[in-house]
């Protein structure tokens, strides 16, 4: 559905004098019917990979085709057949939520009586009904969000591009967006290609996940292949005091070697107190009992042990050193 080949675009900025890599090189295959998550820190490239692959940007080199489409040859026929729902409401703020989806039916060349049939016939499968008179403003964040996704689909495309769709809403809105998102995917069987900040969500919905980094692919596969393959375990313990926190790393260094190269190999986004010790291991479940065992075995008093699985963070931070979490210094 997505074959992308080297494609890069450069920015520049300050009239010519400074170049900005936005996208280096990114190859990407997508089949038909993935839910797709694209991740990345700010900066990392992802809404200009969006804007190049929805023909909105062209790019400075490299190709891609879309829904079988060539993005620089045949950019209405990309158009036609994929559907995208920015960042910023699409909705105007005064029309009716039917009429508003009418209008967007007779943009794409629809009949007045098509595209009437168009918006009843997506307001009944997106459960709208009852938002269809009301006007923009007075509909919640996630009604107003499953609005815009509803206007992205007018024109019964292939595959749907969201940039960020549950940003800027709260737990409830997001819980509603995506429950929206994976009832139209388990429904319709189409590709869906968004952009999101919120590992969890990444994690726990989408079926593959490619994590960017300064304008290159990083890492690749479902959540639990990035995470088993790229991060894995950890078993974290807390001490008393600095001294017997020392000891223990002594004592788990023979877990793992990298816990001996570093002692506290995970830095997390909340920084750890130094009676705090992390450890890598293979198996938190199966290292904790024989980790506690030997700490017993070298007079070390354990006062909390905790296995901890891995998250896409996590996983970023093997590949990075950095959390995604964390806001990119400015240039
Ligand atoms: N029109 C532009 N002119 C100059 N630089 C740009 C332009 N658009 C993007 N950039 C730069 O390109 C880089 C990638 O930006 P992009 O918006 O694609 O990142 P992103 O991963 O989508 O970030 P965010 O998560 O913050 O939306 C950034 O350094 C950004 O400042």
């Amino acid at each position: 559905m997505i074959h992308a080949r080297k494609l890069s675009r450069t920015f520049t900025r300050k009239r010519g004098k400074e170049r900005v890599d936005a996208v280096r090189g990114l190859d990407l295959d997508v089949e038909a019917g993935t839910l797709l998550a694209f991740l990345g820190p700010n900066g990392a490239g992802k809404s200009t990979t969006l804007r190049m692959l929805t023909t909105l940007l062209p790019p400075t080199s490299g190709t891609a085709t879309v829904a079988g489409c060539d993005i620089a040859r045949d950019p209405d026929g990309v158009r036609r057949r994929i559907g995208y729902v920015g960042q910023k409401n699409s909705a105007s703020d005064h029309h009716r939520v039917r009429d508003e989806l009418v209008a967007q039916g007779r943009a794409y060349g629809m009949t007045r009586a098509r595209a009437g049939e168009r918006a009843d016939a997506l307001l009944d499968r997106l459960d709208l009904q009852e938002l269809a008179n009301r006007t923009p403003t007075t509909l919640s964040g996630g009604q107003r969000r499953r609005v815009d996704i509803a206007l992205g689909l007018v024109h019964a495309p292939e595959l749907l591009f969201l940039d960020e769709p549950s940003t800027g809403l709260d737990p409830h809105s997001r819980a509603e967006v995506w429950n929206f998102i994976l009832r139209l995917r388990e429904e319709s069987g189409m590709t869906l290609f968004l952009t999101t900040h919120y590992l969890e969500e990444a994690d726990s919905m989408a079926e593959r996940v490619v994590i960017v980094d300064r304008g290159r692919t990083i890492a690749d596969g479902t959540a639990d292949e990035l995470k088993s393959e790229l991060a894995g375990d950890r078993i974290d313990l807390g001490l008393r005091d600095a001294a017997d926190a020392e000891r223990a790393r002594g004592v788990a260094a023979r877990f793992s070697s990298e816990a001996a190269a570093a002692p506290d190999p995970s830095p997390a986004p909340a920084e750890p107190a130094d009676t705090t010790v992390r450890i890598p291991v293979p198996n938190a479940d199966t290292a904790l009992p024989e980790l506690l065992a030997a700490m017993e075995g070298a007079g070390i008093k354990v006062a909390t042990a905790r296995g901890v699985r891995p998250t896409l963070d996590d996983v970023f931070l093997a590949l990075t050193g950095r959390s995604l979490t964390e806001e990119e210094p400015t240039e």
